[in-house]
């Protein structure tokens, strides 16, 4: 049976490559997917480039931040007050949250609810913390770590990206480790695919995507 009309929770250490894989999948399947990414890092802006922005996905966010000009709400954000977001909190609404620049940024339920019910396929983007909050939601999600072919290869691309300092990539090398340790435990993840090479990977990630439930998960990396 399909697993579409789950939601899909994509996690895995920064610099693996979700981004890459997710601007491919949301290019060649512009409508069928609404997206959610909340984080504990700054927010970079690769995702939310011209090119993305003027695909039809949904994105699942709230935040206290004030609209830009042309930015509608529940498009790009729900936009809601500080207070009001800060009752969200209290209520156990949020699957994540997190403060940029003075600004409350987060996931709700019921907004991955929402885009279920749109037809889409809900996907988030989010740390391991995430992760174990969906599990303890009923959001019925499949989970689907995104893994380095090694933490060289890793710290290789965090380099090259070339949008991170010194003490920025010590940081997510450091968080790579807990999210590989986290992967290692039995049950983690429904799949795991190795981002090694870039063609390969993207297949078996849209074939998760688009629901398949019989894609092989790949081998963790052995620490190296
Ligand atoms: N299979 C691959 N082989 C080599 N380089 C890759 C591969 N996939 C992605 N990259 C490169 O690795 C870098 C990190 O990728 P990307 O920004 O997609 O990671 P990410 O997991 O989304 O990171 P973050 O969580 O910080 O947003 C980019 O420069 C990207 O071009």
């Amino acid at each position: 049976m399909s697993l579409f009309t789950r939601p899909l929770v994509l996690s895995g250490p920064s610099g693996t490559g979700k981004s890459t894989l997710l601007k491919r999948l949301f290019a060649e399947y512009p409508d069928k997917f609404g997206f959610s990414v909340s984080r504990t890092f700054e927010p970079r802006s690769s995702l939310s480039s011209p090119a993305l922005t003027k695909l039809t996905l949904t994105r699942t966010a709230d935040t206290t931040r004030n609209p830009r000009p042309g930015e509608e709400d529940g498009k790009a954000y729900h936009f809601v007050t500080r207070n009001r977001f800060l009752d969200l909190v209290g209520q156990g609404a949020f699957i994540e949250h997190a403060e940029f620049g003075g600004n409350l940024y987060g996931t709700t339920i019921a907004a991955v609810r929402a885009v279920a019910d749109t037809g889409k396929r809900c996907v988030l983007d989010i740390e391991v913390q995430g992760v174990r909050s969906v599990k303890a939601t009923d959001l019925n999600a499949v989970f689907l770590f995104v893994a380095p072919p090694s933490l060289t290869a890793l710290k290789a691309r965090l380099v090259g990206r070339g949008t991170e300092s010194e003490e920025s990539v010590q940081k997510r090398m450091a968080a790579a480790l807990l999210e590989l340790d986290y992967a290692r435990k039995p049950n983690a993840h429904d799949f795991i695919i190795v981002n090694d090479d870039l063609e390969r990977a993207y297949e078996n990630f849209k074939r998760v995507a688009l629901g398949d439930p019989d894609v092989p998960s790949d081998p963790l990396p052995q620490d190296d």
